[in-house]
């Protein structure tokens, strides 16, 4: 493999329903960053049917050129033809960088996809930086530069690791949603469009869709919320989340959760935050009666801010808070709430 023949910064842009999903924008931002320090440039990868619609809003997220596959093989997402498609392109076209969003979508394309062009997948990603490997200089060990840095959380959380590709092209990662940032919108970008076409043959690994059943769960995406009201195991019991509830809409917020709150069965796994949960990057974050385990923080530190409540004053979560309030949220929550209540109907 003649690793120099491999140029540019590629993101798969996951669509469902020709709508495309958030954190394929979030990826072409950082591509923007990556591309810049590799003098290279963007390529945003779209696969579907019907879909050069989509073309122009990936430009306004930071495509310079759009590879397009338009094809009803592509119609619904299956296994089989998608990770035909992107592993034909990559060979066609030999990106050094494959970005894809780490959704339920993109953990079973990305392997895939790696294993068949034959190259390393770093999942999960919660970082991504170019630079030299190994970081420090090494006995017997010449440092490569210009290396894709791929950061993530390793042994539950408990420690975290970069990982290079360093013998093989492209380099590949998973990113989970709400990690990264997407630039702000350039309404007049425009982006080179490059018709594909990789050859669908039907095989025995093409699965009929028979029918898509949307979920019924009619609950928020949390990941999508300005506020999150979060509550923990120190809310006591489901029947006290109205106290939090009553906050959330006092200040137009919604409610998420700790894992010990899911694993208690008090609020379903859509709204949990964390590693094994949602990402979430909200402008306000509330921590009730949540200790700070690192496996929630990995979640929520990017919150703008933080405002953390526990009665415990040596809890973990004032570590990353911006303001912490200590006592009893019994006591904190509703006084709270109310005051915001009014001096939002103030300002109305
Ligand atoms: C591999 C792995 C993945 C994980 N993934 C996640 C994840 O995605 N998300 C996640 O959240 N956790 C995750 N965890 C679990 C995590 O380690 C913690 O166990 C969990 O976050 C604890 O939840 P908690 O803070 O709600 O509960 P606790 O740690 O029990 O904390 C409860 C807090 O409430 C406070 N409190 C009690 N009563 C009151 C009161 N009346 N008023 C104010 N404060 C009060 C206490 O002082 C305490 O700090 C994971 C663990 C592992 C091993």
């Amino acid at each position: 493999m003649n690793l120099n023949e491999y140029k540019g910064v590629y993101v798969y842009v996951q669509q469902v329903d020709n709508k495309i999903d958030g954190v394929a924008l979030e990826l072409l931002g950082k591509a923007r960053d990556l591309a810049k320090d590799l003098d290279t440039d963007v390529t945003a990868v779209l696969l579907g049917s019907d879909v050069k619609g989509l073309v122009k809003k990936l430009a306004q997220y930071g495509a310079d050129k759009v590879i397009l596959v338009d094809d009803p093989a592509l119609k619904d997402y299956r296994t089989e033809p998608y990770t035909h498609a992107l592993a034909s392109i990559i060979n066609e076209f030999k990106p050094e960088i494959v970005l894809v969003g780490a959704t339920a979508i993109g953990r079973d394309l990305g392997p895939l996809v790696s294993a068949r062009v034959q190259t390393g997948l770093t999942a999960d990603c919660t970082q991504l930086d170019i630079g030299d490997f190994p970081i420090k200089p090494m006995m017997g060990k010449e440092q490569q530069h210009n290396q894709l840095l791929m950061t993530r959380p390793a042994f539950g959380g408990n420690t975290i690791a970069t990982i290079a590709c360093p013998d093989n092209r492209p380099q590949m990662a998973t990113v989970r949603p709400g990690v990264m940032q997407k630039i702000e919108k350039i309404a007049d970008a425009e982006a080179e469009v490059i018709a594909y076409n990789p050859g669908f043959e039907e095989n025995n690994k093409y699965v009929e869709i028979v029918d898509v059943v949307k979920s019924l769960s009619n609950t928020v995406d949390i990941m999508d919320a300005n506020i999150l009201v979060s509550g923990g195991r120190g809310v006591g019991g489901p029947e006290n989340f109205y106290i939090l509830e009553e906050l959330a809409k006092a200040i137009g917020g919604e409610v998420s959760c700790s894992r010990a709150v899911v694993d208690a069965g008090w609020k379903p796994k859509d709204l949990q935050v964390g590693q094994t949960g949602k990402t979430v990057r909200p402008n306000v974050y509330f921590a009730i009666g949540i200790s700070g385990a690192i496996q929630h923080v990995a979640g929520m530190e990017e919150a703008d801010i933080i405002i953390a409540i526990n009665k415990d004053e040596t809890a973990p979560i004032f570590d990353v808070a911006d303001y912490g309030i200590v006592g009893d949220y019994k006591q904190i929550v509703p006084t709270l709430a109310k005051s915001l209540e009014s001096i939002a109907a103030t300002e109305a």
